[in-house]
This record gives C-alpha cells, sequence and structure tokens, in this order.
C-alpha cells in the first residue's frame, strides 16, 4: 500500500450525504422514498422534487460500507500517516444511520460487509504502520498509535476509556498556548495492533449513554470522539516528535422533542444535544460566510457550547475534515431530512488550513515503557507547579504594587500635562476670541469712518462755502485716501493679531 498518499489536500470541508434504506417498518407501513439520486453516481440529489443540493459524494441507499469508505474516507484516513490532523464527522437526524456508517458501535472481530469505516480505518492505519516500521529499522524511526474516547453527555465531558466510576470519569476543556482545545487526564492508550484498538473502542462504546427512543431502538444520547493518536519520533532529529491525530466524531442525532415524544431524562437529554447542534449550526454559518475571496474577519462563536470547542480545530482550523451527513429517505422525516441538507450544504463553503504537523521537543524520548513516560510526565507537571506558584507569589509580592505604583505616577504625570495642555488651551481660545471681536469692531468703525471721513474732506456743493479756504479736489483726494489708508492698516494688523498669537501660545 502506498503511504505518501499521492491525493492532493482538500482544503475546504468534504460533504458525503448517505441515504438510508427504508427500514422494515417503514416499508410496512408503506412510507414513501422522497430523496433521490437522479444519476449516480453523480452527486447530485433531488428532495421531493423540489429541491435540489449538490455533494462533494451521494451515496444512495444500495451503497454499502466498503464502498463508502473506498470513496470517501480511504484517501484522507492515510493523510494522518503524512502527518495531517484529520477529522470525520457524523451529522443526521436520529436513526438515520450516523453509528452505522462510523462503525462507533462495533464489537466483533472480524471485518464484514457491516462494518463502518472507523474498523476499516485502523486496519488501514496499523497495515500501513506496519509496513512503515519495518522499513524504518533502519533510520530509527519510531511509530507508536495511541488512541483515546470521549463522550460528551448533556454537556459534559467523560473519558470512556477510563477504569473509574462514572463520576470520576468527568473531565474539563482547557485551552493550550496555540489557542487550540485539550482535555486534561483524558485516557490515551498505546496501542500495537487494529485489533487491540477496536477492544478498547468496543469497551468504551459500551460504557455510552444510549436509550431506546421512538426513532431509534438503541438511540446514542451523547457525542463521542474516538482519537488515533500517531507519534514518529527518531531518525534523522532524534529528540523530536510529531504528532497528528484522527478524530471520529458521531454526533447525538438531532431531534424534534414533539415528535419523538420524549419526557423526563430523554427530554432533557432531547434539549441539551439540540442546543450543542445549534451551536454547532451557528459555527458553520459563520465559517460558512466568510467565503475565500472575503476580507472582513468573521466572529465564530466557537466558545458557546463543549461540542464546537471541542470541534474547533475541525471546522475552519488545520484539519482535513470530512462532514458524513446521513438522511433518511422516508417522507414523515422530509422536514429533518431538508434541515440536515441545509446544514451540510452549508458546511462545504466552510475553509480549512489543512497543515502537516512539525516535529516538536519530545517528553518521551529515550528508552521509555508507558510507566516510565508517566513518572517523567508526573514529575515535570510537578516541578512546574511549584514553578508556577513561585512566579506567582512573586507576582503578587513584588510586581503588582511597583506596576501600581508606576502606573499612579505615569498616571499622575499625564493627568498634571492635560491639565497644562487644556490650560494653555483655554487661554488660547480665550485670546483669539477677544482678537476677533477687536477685528469686528475695527471692521464696523471702519465702515463708519469711511463715510465721515469722505463728507468732511469734500464739501458739499449745496453749502455755502465762499469764506472758508478753498481746496484743490487734488488735496482733497490724497487726504482722504492717506485716511482711508491708516484705518486700513490698522485694521489689518488687528487682524494679523489672533493668529500670531495663538501659534506662539499653543
Ligand atoms: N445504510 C444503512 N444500511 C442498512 N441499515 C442502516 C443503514 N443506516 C442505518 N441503518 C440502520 O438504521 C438503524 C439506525 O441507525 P443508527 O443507530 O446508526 O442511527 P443514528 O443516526 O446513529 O441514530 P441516533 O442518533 O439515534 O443514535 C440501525 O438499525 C442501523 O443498522
Amino acid at each position: 500500500m502506498d503511504t505518501s498518499s499521492a491525493t492532493a489536500v482538500p482544503d475546504t470541508v468534504q460533504v458525503a450525504v448517505r441515504i438510508r434504506p427504508l427500514s422494515q417498518r417503514e416499508l410496512a407501513k408503506g412510507y414513501e422514498n422522497v430523496i433521490i439520486q437522479p444519476n449516480p453516481p453523480e452527486p447530485r440529489l433531488v428532495a421531493r422534487g423540489q429541491e435540489e443540493f449538490t455533494f462533494t459524494e451521494v451515496f444512495g441507499p444500495e451503497v454499502d460500507q466498503l464502498e463508502v469508505y473506498e470513496r470517501s474516507v480511504k484517501a484522507i484516513v492515510l493523510k494522518l500517516i503524512d502527518g495531517f490532523n484529520v477529522s470525520i464527522l457524523a451529522y443526521g437526524q436520529t436513526g438515520s444511520g450516523k453509528t452505522y456508517t462510523i462503525g462507533t458501535s462495533f464489537t466483533g472481530s472480524r471485518l464484514t460487509g457491516q462494518v463502518g469505516i472507523l474498523p476499516r480505518a485502523l486496519l488501514d492505519i496499523f497495515s500501513i504502520v506496519n509496513a512503515k516500521k519495518g522499513k524504518a529499522a533502519a533510520d530509527g524511526t519510531r511509530y507508536r498509535v495511541c488512541c483515546s474516547f470521549m463522550e460528551l453527555y448533556q454537556d459534559h465531558v467523560y473519558d470512556l476509556l477510563s477504569h473509574r466510576q462514572r463520576y470520576e470519569r468527568l473531565l474539563g476543556i482547557r485551552e493550550d498556548v496555540g489557542g487550540g482545545v485539550f482535555v486534561p487526564g483524558l485516557t490515551e492508550l498505546a496501542v500495537a495492533s487494529a485489533e487491540e484498538a477496536l477492544r478498547w473502542l468496543g469497551h468504551g462504546a459500551g460504557s455510552r449513554a444510549t436509550a431506546p427512543t421512538s426513532m431509534n431502538k438503541e438511540s446514542n444520547r451523547s457525542h463521542t470522539i474516538f482519537t488515533v493518536i500517531l507519534r514518529s519520533s527518531g531518525g534523522t532529529s532524534d529528540e523530536r516528535v510529531t504528532i497528528s491525530k484522527l478524530h471520529f466524531v458521531d454526533l447525538a442525532g438531532s431531534e424534534r422533542a414533539k415528535k419523538s415524544r420524549a419526557c423526563g431524562d430523554r427530554l432533557r437529554e432531547c434539549i441539551q444535544i439540540n442546543k450543542g447542534l445549534l451551536a454547532l449550526g451557528n459555527v458553520i454559518s459563520a465559517l460558512a460566510s466568510h467565503t475565500k475571496n472575503s476580507r472582513n474577519t468573521v466572529y465564530v462563536s466557537y466558545r458557546d457550547s463543549k461540542l464546537t470547542r471541542l470541534l474547533q480545530n475541525s471546522l475552519g482550523g488545520n484539519s482535513i475534515t470530512l462532514m458524513l451527513a446521513c438522511v433518511s429517505p422516508a417522507c414523515y422525516n422530509l422536514e429533518e431530512t431538508l434541515s440536515t441538507l441545509r446544514y451540510a450544504d452549508r458546511a462545504l463553503a466552510i475553509r480549512n488550513k489543512p497543515t502537516k504537523s512539525s516535529p516538536s521537543p519530545s517528553l518521551e524520548s529515550g528508552s521509555s515503557s508507558g510507566t516510565d513516560a508517566l513518572e517523567r510526565l508526573t514529575k515535570t507537571v510537578s516541578r512546574l507547579r511549584v514553578e508556577n506558584e513561585k512566579l506567582r507569589q512573586r507576582i503578587s509580592a513584588e510586581l503588582r504594587p511597583t506596576f501600581g505604583a508606576t502606573a499612579n505616577a505615569t498616571g499622575k504625570h499625564l493627568l498634571a500635562q492635560n491639565r497644562l495642555l487644556h490650560g494653555q488651551l483655554k487661554a488660547s481660545f480665550e485670546e483669539s476670541t477677544r482678537n476677533e471681536l477687536r477685528a469686528s469692531i475695527a471692521e464696523n468703525a471702519l465702515g463708519r469712518l469711511e463715510p465721515l471721513v469722505i463728507t468732511e474732506m469734500i464739501p458739499d456743493p449745496t453749502l455755502d462755502t465762499s469764506d472758508s479756504e478753498p481746496k484743490s479736489a487734488e488735496e482733497l483726494r490724497r487726504k482722504c485716501l492717506e485716511v482711508l489708508l491708516r484705518y486700513r492698516t490698522e485694521y489689518e494688523a488687528l487682524r494679523q493679531r489672533p493668529t500670531a498669537q495663538q501659534r506662539s501660545t499653543i
């Protein structure tokens, strides 16, 4: 098998729709099939002859588990070996075939035709890793496969691989330095073969919250995430390890409480399930609205639910993501089927940035047995806790008062400066106002003086001026102009003054 899969890395979420066959009960009741794939394998389908959709793949009721795996899943699963993070999410109405498709409830030991994609992927991964191990013996590269399995029930995270009591398996979610999320304390088991991993899958699925509902006699009441973790280390860079993860997300089914006639615990579960799926829908819508060419950054409300926080990297992050939208073809489920198809249609527009994981310094280097590594990690954690506490104390004892005092002094200085500037600005404004006033008075005076001067200098021809000294017309004009010029000069000087003064003040 070719390990470095040459297929292109998809940078949008891939969406495959799977239409399950009508169940015996539905056939008996004579329910009509309302979801048609007009031209298989063309990935187009028509709902009730009206609404048309095109996806990455569409699998009709006749398509079996192997074909789904080969056509949609295998290529991206192999990207795990190349160092990519991969997420496969099954979404859809309750009873639409999510668990069947993922294969979360696998309990056997052989691959029968009914087995879902998860067991198939594990077999492929181990077959490649074992082949690589054989070849890598020469260059010293080491491969290690681990798995974890968690459940999100009523917005609480439970560890499905822990041996503890259920109430002791409750875990929290934390953010790492890179802005991603992780679940501290989640059991991560090293597995040597696909069979061993499948045993753990069966063990974990056995303690998953399930209950019969009117829509599905074995309905999963929680979301689960089974993760395969591949670590490769050694070779040319001995102390570094590359970690890539493959998540299989089996989401709880959306359901209408009225239709499923849920009450009591089932109703509470139904509300929590729908709340998480609603938050997921909002995240998908926000991400889908941010297309390749849009420049605006969008606010994506990952923090609205634990489900969206856990899936943060799978939607809009660095992962290669496949959404398997499962639908029922029966007419009585049309509303839910259309809702799933519209949801899936939006998801098609989500752009991810798949990037290969880069090697990072290993905490597990050396000849480590699981117990040694655990011991070393526990010591590291205790040492870091002590250092953290010391730093915390130093900050509160020393840094805070110093920072407070500095901030106080800086604040006081800024306030004083501000007060000074404010005073200067006020004085300047007042001076400017005064000068404006003077200028306008002068302008008015000029307006009044001009006709006065002219009257004084140029005698009224109607008056008897025989006894006064006659003035030549030329002399009168000259004197008149002299007075006018003087007033104009004074006026201009007054107009200029405020600007010059203002500048010097500021
Ligand atoms: N493609 C398919 N072919 C044959 N049977 C199927 C197919 N899909 C689903 N089924 C059957 O339909 C029933 C419901 O499927 P499943 O339990 O996988 O639904 P679900 O979506 O996981 O439901 P829930 O959300 O309630 O857990 C099961 O009995 C399953 O075997």
